[in-house]
């Protein structure tokens, strides 16, 4: 209850009770007037009291107004703020150059310790001193150097501003460049304990974008170029010849300029854990191998791409842009690392590769008409965000060995080349000293606006709290303030700011380009024609190809086909490659898979609409529930989750391939149970069906029983299935036992009797007495077989045999699959040898082989696995009455040795078979109504 409320009605509710009470005493009436006394004075007065309160009221009305205007005011300051922020980190990133370039030194290990080191050092933030003699050196500058005893953190707070102008929509790539074994992956990816810069930039966008005051859309993709061709790390290899292969991955351009790569998965994103959660998924299927140079070489670049999309944004470079993250392969000298075979062919292709880079940069550092982007598969990737309009990152690794020095002096004269693009090596000292002031100054006001920026942000916060508890609209605990509205960006950004400031002072001066780094004769023979025929023609020639052979396979990709350089290249290597990786010599690489054939995998879950898209993936995402998303990028976005669900392996059981053959005893619905929840409805299914099952296969049991004791005791013994291998043995040797009919249930058993009855019109137990050569009868004949084929095959009968027959006609094939198995020569596995619980007492009744049978169902359901069928036939056993299954056991095997060794029961099997076969055909049995599979499953 309100009190003020309460308060209100204070002097009325005392009037009151005054009239009211007036027969009451005076005392009381002077006590009541003593409380009123008592209290404050404007609740005392009623009138007071009202006034008070209104104007309280009044004071809280006029209040949520006041907070208004101040969070607009707050907004677009902030608005401001961003704007002038995103200048400035505009105007400093072209200060520093679009590529900019660092240099780390890799530090020596403890196993190196003994190995000779060319003292390699960082003069200062921006110098390294590579001493070339005793008296010696050479230093190269970059625009930062991080030495041996940098941490992961130093190195990503200066890969921060690129990061952060990435979400002012330039596209961003930040590439780790270097000899092999220089730590590039571990600049990149990192180690748990020293995460690289692939986690904290995907870390920083995701804080990044929470913090702003738009909505964005990321999306996440990984692929990696193996041999020159594209391969998407999110989809898995093929491992087995008849699984389906990923889509080809093409590089497309559009009028924009803008480089899409088809059939590139791209997953939606909402927060860094999932990000991550795709990123190890793809580390999973990169190309590793061992190399003389190092371990756990990586045989390919490896690319991470995160698009960002944000619609609210006008002042953004574009809507959508992205940020690549890429681990370069390493370069490295043949002769040196004495490669060959495969490694060879890798080591070859990242050279290529690297060298069309190179190829790439000079052209932009000479400011060519002509860029040769389509000279490989990186740069006509990167194609877009290499350029201008874009910022680049190179962190040059260096290593500190003497056997390293050539490429040490190559990489970092490569890396001195791409760095002067920018800064221009006719720069004059006075120039570049005004430019590093002017940096300086730069990042000075950055960090004032940027501190600024915070502290604004911060009462907005608050003041969106205080409005909210003003007006009763306070969020729960976990509902972020929404923002998004109430942020409109009042200052439009100048997106078409010149950017050439520093690019005029790029003199046209030629550098001398690291030999790795020189183009090539492939390199230098290309032409677009030529690129553009070969597209072409790859375009036609894109269809399914039947994967290669080892055999078959090339190896390496030759320049000037489309093997190489298409944009829709066919991988000549094999998808089985992967599957042989062991065994051949050469071939230790750790295959993704590869993308030759253009089979098209089917995304479980791909939303193409609109809504779909934007639904529950976005950071921020209110103010972008209602756009298009099909104008972002061409890519699919999937959902993570299912995406990871969908690779993650089917759970194997005891790691037995074996175990996945055996057949189900009971008839589960399911076979497979993925998942939790699934697997306890599919347990509790077949526990019902279990039940079930039991119950009419016991009061089938006991009406034959009725029926059976008329006549012979023997088929109830026949039933229970203790006198089995004794019968079995004896229709071996016998070539007899035609009375013995197995049909326990009412329905075959109507069928056997109407199809007795039928050929000699007599009823079943009239026949069995009255035909004296039941030999010649074919249904007894049939049952005989049914009977002598296998035990088994007798108890299959039983169980199948019942109302729902139908239901179990699966099972009779897997009964099948399991006979070619074991007939075939295969031995029984150790789980069947030995059931669950083969010391049953002799006494057991029913009841108990119930709980036994229905543990053991729980125990092979609890694992996802299906009961032996010997646990099967010991269950059968206890069901249809008192037996011991251990005696079942044994007299099971003895007739199955009985029955594999015995040439005698094989021939005679056949011969039998071929009598049954023509009886029929010539009978016209299936007139009878029994189904094709009752047939087959006796022919067998
Ligand atoms: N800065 C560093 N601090 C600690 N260890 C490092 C550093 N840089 C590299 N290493 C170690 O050196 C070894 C080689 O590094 P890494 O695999 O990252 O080289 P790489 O350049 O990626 O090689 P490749 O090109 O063959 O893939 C790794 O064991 C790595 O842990």
């Amino acid at each position: 209850m309100d009190p003020r409320k309460s308060v209100h009605k204070l002097d009325e509710t005392i009037h009151s009770l005054l009239g009211l009470k007036s027969h009451l005493t005076s005392s009381w009436v002077k006590s009541v007037c003593d409380i009123i006394k008592s209290l404050p004075y404007e609740i005392s007065h009623s009138e007071t009291i009202r006034d008070s309160l209104e104007k309280k009221d009044d004071d809280m009305s006029s209040l949520i107004p006041n907070i208004e205007d101040e969070l607009a005011f707050l907004t677009s300051h902030i608005n401001q703020l961003n704007a002038q922020r995103r200048q400035v980190l505009n105007d400093l990133l072209d200060l520093k150059g679009n590529i900019r370039v660092f240099c780390r030194i890799r530090p020596i290990t403890s196993e190196e310790n003994f190995g000779h080191f060319r003292p390699l050092s960082a003069l200062d933030s921006s110098n390294v001193l590579l001493k070339l003699a005793d008296n010696k050196g050479k230093t190269y500058s970059f625009d930062k150097v991080f030495g041996a005893d940098s941490s992961q953190d130093e190195v990503f707070s200066e890969v921060e501003p690129v990061i952060k102008s990435a979400l002012d929509g330039y596209n961003a790539c930040i590439f780790a460049y270097g000899q092999t074994g220089t730590g590039k992956t571990f600049t990149m990816e990192g180690t748990l304990n020293f995460p690289g810069v692939v986690p904290r930039a995907i870390e920083a966008l995701f804080k990044q974008a929470v913090n702003s005051n738009h909505a964005f859309l990321f999306s996440f993709s990984m692929l990696e170029i193996y041999l020159g061709n594209l391969k998407d790390l999110l989809v898995p290899h093929p491992v087995k010849a008849m699984d389906s292969m990923p889509p080809c991955l093409s590089i497309r351009t559009d009028l924009r300029g803008e480089v899409e790569i088809d059939n590139l998965v791209a997953i939606q994103v909402n927060d860094f854990n999932q990000a991550m959660k795709l990123y190890r998924l793809g580390c999973r299927f990169r190309s590793t191998a061992s190399t003389n140079s190092n371990t756990k070489s990586s045989r390919s670049h490896c690319l991470i791409r995160l698009s960002i999309t944000c619609y609210d944004a006008p002042e953004r470079r574009r809507e959508t842009n992205k940020v690549w993250l890429i681990d370069l392969g390493g370069s490295e000298r043949v002769l040196k690392t004495k490669a060959w075979g495969r490694r060879l062919d890798e080591g070859k292709a990242i050279n290529l590769s690297l060298s069309a880079l190179g190829d790439v940069i000079n052209a932009l550092q000479k400011k060519n008409g002509h860029v040769p982007y389509r000279n490989s598969k990186l740069t006509q990737v990167l194609k877009d965000s290499l350029g201008e309009d874009s910022k680049s990152l190179m962190l040059v690794h260096v290593s500190p060995k003497e056997e390293d020095l050539c490429e040490t002096i190559c990489s970092l004269n490569f890396a001195t080349r791409v760095r002067s693009i920018h800064l221009g090596m006719l720069d004059s000292a006075e120039e570049r000293e005004q430019k590093e002031n002017a940096m300086m100054n730069l990042q000075q006001k950055m960090k004032m606006i940027e501190d600024e920026r915070q502290d604004i942000m911060n009462n907005i916060k608050k003041l969106h709290v205080e409005l909210e508890n003003l007006m009763g609209t306070a969020p729960s605990s976990n509902e972020e303030p929404d923002a998004s509205h109430s942020f409109i960006e009042m200052n439009q950004y100048n997106a078409e700011r010149m950017r050439n400031k520093t690019t005029d002072n790029i003199a046209a001066t030629i550098l001398q380009v690291p030999r790795f780094m020189r183009p090539t004769f492939c390199s230098r023979g290309k032409s677009g024609i030529n690129h553009q025929l070969l597209e072409d023609k790859a375009k036609t020639t894109a269809r399914r190809r039947r994967p290669l052979s080892r055999a078959e396979s090339v190896g390496f990709p030759v320049k000037c086909t489309s093997a190489y350089n298409s944009d829709c290249s066919i991988s000549r290597t094999s998808c089985l490659m992967g599957l042989n990786v062991e065994s051949s010599a050469d071939n230790g690489t750790e295959y993704t898979q590869d993308e030759y054939d253009i089979k098209k995998i089917v995304f479980p879950e791909q939303e193409t609409s609109p809504e779909s898209s934007v639904h529950g993936s976005l950071v921020n995402n209110e103010g972008c529930g209602n756009r298009k998303v099909n104008n972002c990028s061409s890519a699919k976005y999937l959902k993570v989750d299912n995406w990871l669900r969908l690779h993650k392996k089917e759970p194997t059981i005891s790691g037995s391939s074996h175990q996945s053959k055996r057949v189900l005893a009971i008839p589960v619905p399911e076979k497979k149970h993925t998942c939790n929840g699934q697997k306890k409805d599919k347990l509790q299914d077949a526990k019902e069906h279990y039940y079930k099952n039991e119950r009419e296969n016991i009061s089938n049991l006991e009406k034959l029983k009725g029926v059976n004791m008329k006549g012979s005791g023997r088929s109830i013994q026949r039933i229970t299935k203790i006198d089995t291998a004794p019968i079995l043995a004896d229709f071996v040797n016998k070539d007899s036992r035609c009375d013995l009919i197995c049909a326990s249930d009412k329905t075959d058993g109507d069928i056997i009797k109407h199809a007795k009855g039928s050929l000699h019109g007599q009823s079943m137990e009239e026949s069995k007495t009255d035909s004296p050569n039941q030999d010649n009868n074919p249904i007894n004949k049939c049952v005989e077989m049914q009977e002598a084929k296998d035990e088994r095959e007798c108890s299959n009968y039983f169980w199948s045999n019942n109302s729902e027959r139908s239901q179990h006609s699966k099972n009779d094939v897997d009964y099948r699959m399991l006979d070619a198995r074991e007939d075939s020569g295969l031995s029984i596995s150790k789980s069947e040898q030995e059931p669950h619980s083969p010391q049953v007492p002799a006494d057991m009744g029913l009841k108990e082989g119930k709980k036994e049978g229905l543990d053991n169902l729980d125990q092979s359901s609890a694992v996802g696995s299906k009961p032996s069928i010997l646990e099967m036939r010991s269950q059968r056993g206890l069901f249809a009455g008192k037996s011991k299954p251990k005696d079942l056991f044994t007299t099971m095997v003895k007739s199955k040795d009985n029955t594999k060794n015995s040439g005698i029961y094989h021939l005679f099997k056949e011969k039998i078979q071929i009598l049954w076969a023509t009886a029929l055909l010539g009978m016209g049995f299936q007139t009878l109504g029994l189904e094709h599979d009752f047939f087959h499953g006796l022919m067998l």
